[in-house]
């Protein structure tokens, strides 16, 4: 099976240490999986299957590190997810139960807690400290946003004598992780830097879900339902809910064809004009015309061609058009000047459904990435991340998952799948531009 991706995973060197876990059915250093994926669920041009051999997650009989002599450290970065704490417990408990390590330290909020004139301590992450974070949304440790250099982070963990650190974050952390690697490798340091990719963006590139989507669609549908109660309740009903989805319109496709209720959804990956023969505004009033009330649901990054670029927060990441106030006074004009009634009603459950604590099988999902983790570093893994796809929990290279963000094809069956569930137009464009008015 050949592939042009490269999925050997580092290591930090041999293997001696035996390792103390009893009654496991051991993976083989090495072992592979085969797997035929599709390219639609990690971000790839869908041009038939990728044939790929990705390492397989799990405990090996032989160790890098001495556990006996291992300090871990884990570190949460970027915006908020369900099932992060549920992470932070799995990696406490399977590093102090299992391994017998004698320390997991917590830093605070995110690579801030690295720097030492940001005042934020560390903290001791015990089994008796984590035993109930999974009950609460959020993450214990706290978040943050913003560059530190990768050299002060180096120095920091060489001070607390860090062997493994484990980064919890998005698209963004896994650059950052990849920043600390590279530092890590040029000192020669024995130091494993292992990645677990959260983001309810589900923009990470390779990674099919990312833990958190799941609990954040659920969420969202709840929203999308209110929207539609709302919008049945008045004559020429509107409802409007907004999503999170920066640049990826994932949870808003994927809870458009959870709840069935939506007729249009608006996401970053699909420019669509307001005015004109083709526009929004002349489809949402062939939909009222028709079935006297309308679910709109638009993921945050949709429609940002019709703003001027506002900056970048302090990640870089591009601080977005408020589409929905957009959105909101053009629908409010467009059927005042026709002095046609309607009620508009919006709800913006953007920061619900990403602190809620996660639902079940986001929980199976974050214990499992959570011991995976363990193993790998443990193992002397390093420069890579947990993941899950066709079911199998596997390594990935940092390398693989840092080449782009993923976005949502909309050449693809499953955006076909969510336009058949809205019933909305395949392009909201005007065929020609200057019919824009
Ligand atoms: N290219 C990069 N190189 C080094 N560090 C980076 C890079 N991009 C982001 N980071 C750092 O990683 C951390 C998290 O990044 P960011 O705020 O973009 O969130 P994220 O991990 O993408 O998560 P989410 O998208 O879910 O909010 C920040 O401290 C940021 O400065
Ligand atoms: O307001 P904050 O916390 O910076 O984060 C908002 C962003 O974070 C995300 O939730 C990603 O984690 C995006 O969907 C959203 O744009
Ligand atoms: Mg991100």
């Amino acid at each position: 099976m050949s592939s042009s991706y490269d999925t050997r995973i580092e290591t930090i060197g041999p293997s001696k240490v035996t390792s103390p876990l009893p009654l496991w059915r051991y993976i083989e250093d090495r072992e592979t999986v085969p797997m035929n994926l599709d390219p639609e669920m990690i971000g790839e041009e869908p041009n038939g299957p990728i044939p790929l051999e990705i390492e397989v997650a799990g405990p090996r009989s032989n160790l890098f590190f001495d556990p006996s002599k291992t300090k871990c450290a884990i570190v949460t970065c970027g915006g908020l997810c369900p099932g992060i704490n549920d992470v932070i417990r799995a990696i406490v408990m399977e590093a102090h139960h299992n391994y017998k390590v004698p320390s997991v330290l917590g830093i605070r909020f995110g690579l801030q807690g690295f720097i030492p004139s940001y005042g934020h301590p560390v903290e001791e992450l015990t089994p008796d400290s984590v035993s109930h974070i999974h009950e609460f949304g959020g993450t214990i440790l706290s978040s943050s946003r913003g560059p530190q250099p990768p050299e002060d982070i180096v120095d920091a963990m060489e001070r607390m004598n860090i062997s493994i650190l484990f980064m919890i974050g998005g698209d963004g952390t896994m650059k950052a992780a990849q920043a600390i690697q590279q530092e890590v490798a040029r000192r020669g340091n024995k130091m494993s830097i292992i990645g677990v990719p959260k983001t309810i963006d589900n923009d990470v590139h390779f990674v099919s879900k990312t833990f958190g989507f799941d609990t954040a669609v659920e969420k969202a549908t709840e929203a999308i339902g209110c929207a539609h109660a709302e919008a049945l309740g008045a004559p020429n009903g509107i409802g409007m809910v907004k999503l999170m989805g920066r640049e990826s319109g994932f949870i808003a496709a994927q809870a458009t064809i959870a709840l069935k209720e939506v007729n249009f959804v608006l996401i970053p990956e699909s420019r669509f004009d307001l005015h004109g023969s083709n526009g929004f505004l002349r489809h949402l009033e062939k939909r009222l015309d028709k079935r006297g009330h309308a679910v709109i649901v638009v993921a945050e990054g949709a429609g940002q061609e019709l703003f001027d670029r506002k900056g970048a927060d302090p990640s870089g990441n591009i601080i977005l058009g408020d589409i929905c106030s957009l959105l909101r006074k053009e629908i409010l004009d467009h059927f005042h000047k026709k002095a046609q009634e309607i009620t508009l009603k919006f709800i913006d459950p953007s920061y619900i459904i990403r602190s809620v604590p996660a639902n079940s099988n986001d929980r199976v999902y974050c214990g499992f990435l959570g011991q995976h983790a363990v193993h790998a570093g443990m193992a002397g893994k390093t420069s890579m991340v947990v993941s899950m796809i066709q079911d199998r929990y596997i390594y990935l290279p940092l390398s693989l998952v840092t080449q782009k963000r993923k976005t949502l094809n909309i050449n693809s069956n499953y955006w076909g799948s969510v336009l058949a569930s809205t019933g909305q137009p395949s392009s909201m464009e005007n065929p020609e531009k200057n019919d824009n008015c």
